[in-house]
């Protein structure tokens, strides 16, 4: 089940013996599953069953170590059967617009009463209250509402949102999870669950607190591009290389920005100084020009071993094989040979043990879960007679 280490490192993870029940929803809610069920806690994803359309578009590409029930909540049985597994749970977490488990009847005033110890994470685009609260929308949206998305992008350009890794991911789902493992933390104290509000725009404009903070350093005294860290610097900048790959600057400090200077073979003594912000452009146009004399690894035969801050732009193909990713073992795979990012972070004593299974279908595991937590076999024929759960009866591969 788990990855090359063994099964009693897996049971020795952080969160081993936590029981969380995720509800299946998009991208942010699925990745705060998979990071608890890295770190040991057993997650389960309650999906919608497969006849219904809805269940495919939640297909969840982050489902390493995690088991599928296939569960009905519209009907009131399946309902009945969700407020039972939360009897016995420690974690929920529902990835819907406000109201929507409430009319399910499974709002947190039920479930806390039935479960005090019960931690119900609700994440969401725009949080439970506000003018917003019940609307739909999308990582870019909550980037937009946070004001960090008007922080982004190249000068006389639109702003730019980077994929959806800023609100849904940074901001939702790894938020989430830090919030989930405190309240864990506060409840070994208190013997209390509670409710976690988590906004996606509120998770990215709290990562954004050093840009709000450093207002009145002059670090964005510029138009947006025009700046220190957002593409303004010739020295914090990404140049094109002659093979048509991509060189990543960071030489900040001085110190580090003479090395660069020397790597590149230019004299330091015959350009601007580097924070005149006036010769900024010119300075980026002569470093291109250089940059693009070399190939990507002439440029990491010339800087891989100096302070310049200057490193290569990798593909996800070329980061999982490079030297210093092999090295820490960054990048996994699992049974199925797919590669993808090791758990981070990485813990001494008790250290994340990824599953290596591939990711379940949809109700793979309804009858199991259903049995550990303690619903009788005739209940369960009953529920799929009802169909309000599906049962996933794995087709051998003959
Ligand atoms: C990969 C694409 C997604 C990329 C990430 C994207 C950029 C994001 O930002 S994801 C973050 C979205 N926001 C949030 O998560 C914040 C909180 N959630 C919400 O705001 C909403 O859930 C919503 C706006 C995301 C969706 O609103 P919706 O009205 O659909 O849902 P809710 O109001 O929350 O209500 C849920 C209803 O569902 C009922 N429910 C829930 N569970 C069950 C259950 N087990 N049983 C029964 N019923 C259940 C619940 O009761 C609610 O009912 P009511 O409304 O009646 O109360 C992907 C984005 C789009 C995908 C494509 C698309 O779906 C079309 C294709 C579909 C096909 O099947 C597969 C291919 C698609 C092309 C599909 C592909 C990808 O998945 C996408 C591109």
């Amino acid at each position: 089940m788990y990855g090359r280490s063994t099964a009693a490192q897996a049971a020795a993870m952080a969160l081993s013996g936590v029981r969380v029940l995720e509800l299946a929803g998009l991208a942010p809610a699925p990745l705060c599953g998979m990071i608890l069920a890295d770190f040991g806690a057993q997650v389960v994803r309650v999906d919608r069953p497969s006849r219904s359309a809805a269940a495919l578009a939640h297909g969840d590409v982050q489902a390493r170590g995690k088991r599928s029930l296939a569960l009905d909540l519209k009907q009131p049985q399946g309902a009945a059967v969700l407020r039972r597994l939360c009897g016995a749970a420690d974690v929920l977490i529902e990835p819907f617009r406000h109201g929507v488990m409430e009319r399910l009847g499974l709002g947190p005033e039920v479930l806390l009463q039935e479960n005090p110890r019960l931690i119900y994470a609700r994440l969401t685009g725009f949080g439970q209250t506000g003018k917003y609260a019940k609307s739909a929308g999308h990582d870019i949206n909550y980037l937009a509402l946070s004001g960090v998305l008007s922080k982004l992008g190249r000068k006389n350009e639109n702003p730019y949102a980077p994929v959806n890794l800023l609100a849904d991911f940074a901001g939702g789902g790894v938020m989430c999870a830090l919030g989930i493992v405190i309240a864990l933390f506060e409840r070994a104290r208190s013997g209390r669950g509670q409710v976690i509000d988590a906004s996606m725009v509120e998770g990215v404009a709290y990562l954004s607190s050093f840009l709000w903070k450093s207002q009145n350093l002059g670090l964005w005294s510029q138009p947006r591009g025009e700046n220190l860290l957002d593409s303004g610097a010739p020295f914090y900048e990404i140049y094109r290389t002659s093979d048509g790959k991509f060189m990543a600057v960071g030489a900040i400090e001085p110190k580090f920005y003479n090395q660069l200077i020397k790597g590149l073979g230019l004299n330091l003594d015959e350009l601007p100084s580097q924070m005149s912000f006036f010769h900024w452009p010119e300075m980026k146009k002569k470093f291109a020009s250089v940059f693009a004399q070399k190939t990507q690894a002439e440029w990491c035969s010339i800087f891989d071993s100096t302070d310049a801050c200057v490193t290569p732009v990798l593909s996800f193909e070329d980061a999982a094989s490079h030297q210093h990713n092999k090295e820490r073992n960054s990048f996994i795979k699992n049974d199925e040979e797919e590669i993808s990012p090791r758990p981070a972070p990485v813990l001494s004593r008790t250290p994340a043990v990824p599953s290596c299974k591939r990711d379940p279908f949809i109700g793979e595991h309804t009858e199991e879960i259903l049995l550990e937590y303690g619903f009788t076999k005739q209940e369960i024929d009953k529920l799929n007679t009802d169909k309000a759960i599906e049962l996933k009866e794995l087709k051998a591969n003959l």
